[in-house]
């Protein structure tokens, strides 16, 4: 039996496993039942804390997509993983090794955690895409929606700016971008209504995830490409379907974002009983 965490930051939930006593092999049919809302315990991700990896760093944290799929980040639970270690030690501050590099994170008045997310990558190649091109101006088309930017956060996002998102088909628009030859690597997808230059309405297609209520490296993204596109200043509050978060894009280049954790339930599990349950 294994014992895990169910947190959330604004509704972006997860499953938080502590592989820091014992290494905790997670094959992909794992982390699908551990997911499954109806079958397992349902999450937008499976979250790993594991020992640290180099120096000057807390902990290393793994991202596992519903799918089975590694994301290289994941702001809303890097804010909850943080919050968990830092109450652990009883310290105000901690650095996470992630696949897109350190983090660190620190409490906030009004337990609030602000994570530095380092600085956006920009090159067609970064991102990734397929080919050489714009990043600020992809040729991408679906149904009302086109010419997207693009950033990494660590993991691929293209942004979206539209003049409604309730308007939008998240679902079927999100699906089919995803899933674009443009993105080799696929690609979270945001669809961002500028309300105004500190203001943006943010709804998420998440890449190996679908729609979550909120998505902090899109966040991010959508900060730093509305930004680029002389759409918004550098820091905004971004208005997700489960809240808000504050963005700011600092001078020196690095991606500042601030929100709340929460942790709802602590449990144990058979993780190879669930993954036998749902394949049968
Ligand atoms: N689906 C994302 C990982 C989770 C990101 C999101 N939950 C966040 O808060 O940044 C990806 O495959 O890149």
């Amino acid at each position: 039996m294994v014992a895990f965490r169910k947190m959330h930051g604004l509704g972006n939930d997860f499953v938080v496993l502590d592989a820091r006593p014992r290494p905790l092999p997670l094959p992909a049919e794992t982390v699908r039942a551990l997911a499954d809302r109806r079958r397992g315990v349902g999450c937008d991700q499976v979250i790993v804390i594991e020992p640290p990896r180099s120096p000057g760093t807390d902990a290393w944290m793994t991202i596992r997509n519903p799918d089975g799929s590694e994301a290289e980040a994941c702001g809303n639970a890097t804010r909850c993983v943080a919050a968990l270690l830092m109450d652990e030690a009883g310290k105000d501050r901690v650095a996470l090794g992630t696949l897109g590099g350190t983090l660190r994170a620190e409490r906030r008045p009004g337990g609030l955690v602000a994570v530095d997310m380092g600085t956006p990558r920009l090159a067609w190649h970064e991102i990734p895409l397929a080919r050489e091109m714009d990043t600020l101006h992809l040729p991408l088309a679906r149904d009302g929606v086109s010419d997207p930017a693009a950033c990494s956060m660590g993991n691929p996002h293209a942004t979206f700016f539209v003049p409604d998102v309730a308007a939008l088909d998240i679902a079927t628009l999100g699906l089919s971008l995803e899933h674009d030859p443009l993105f080799p690597a696929r690609a979270n997808i945001g669809f961002a209504q500028v309300v105004a230059p500190d203001r943006i309405r943010l709804r998420m297609w998440e890449r190996g995830a679908g729609i979550t209520l909120a998505c902090g490296s899109g966040a991010c993204a959508a900060v730093v490409n509305a930004h680029r596109r002389g759409l918004a200043g550098r820091s905004a509050a971004v208005v997700l379907d489960g809240g808000e978060l504050n963005i700011a894009w600092g001078e020196d280049g690095r991606v500042t974002m601030t929100g709340p954790v929460a942790e709802v339930f602590t449990g144990v599990i058979d993780l190879p009983a669930i993954a036998e349950a749902r394949a049968a």
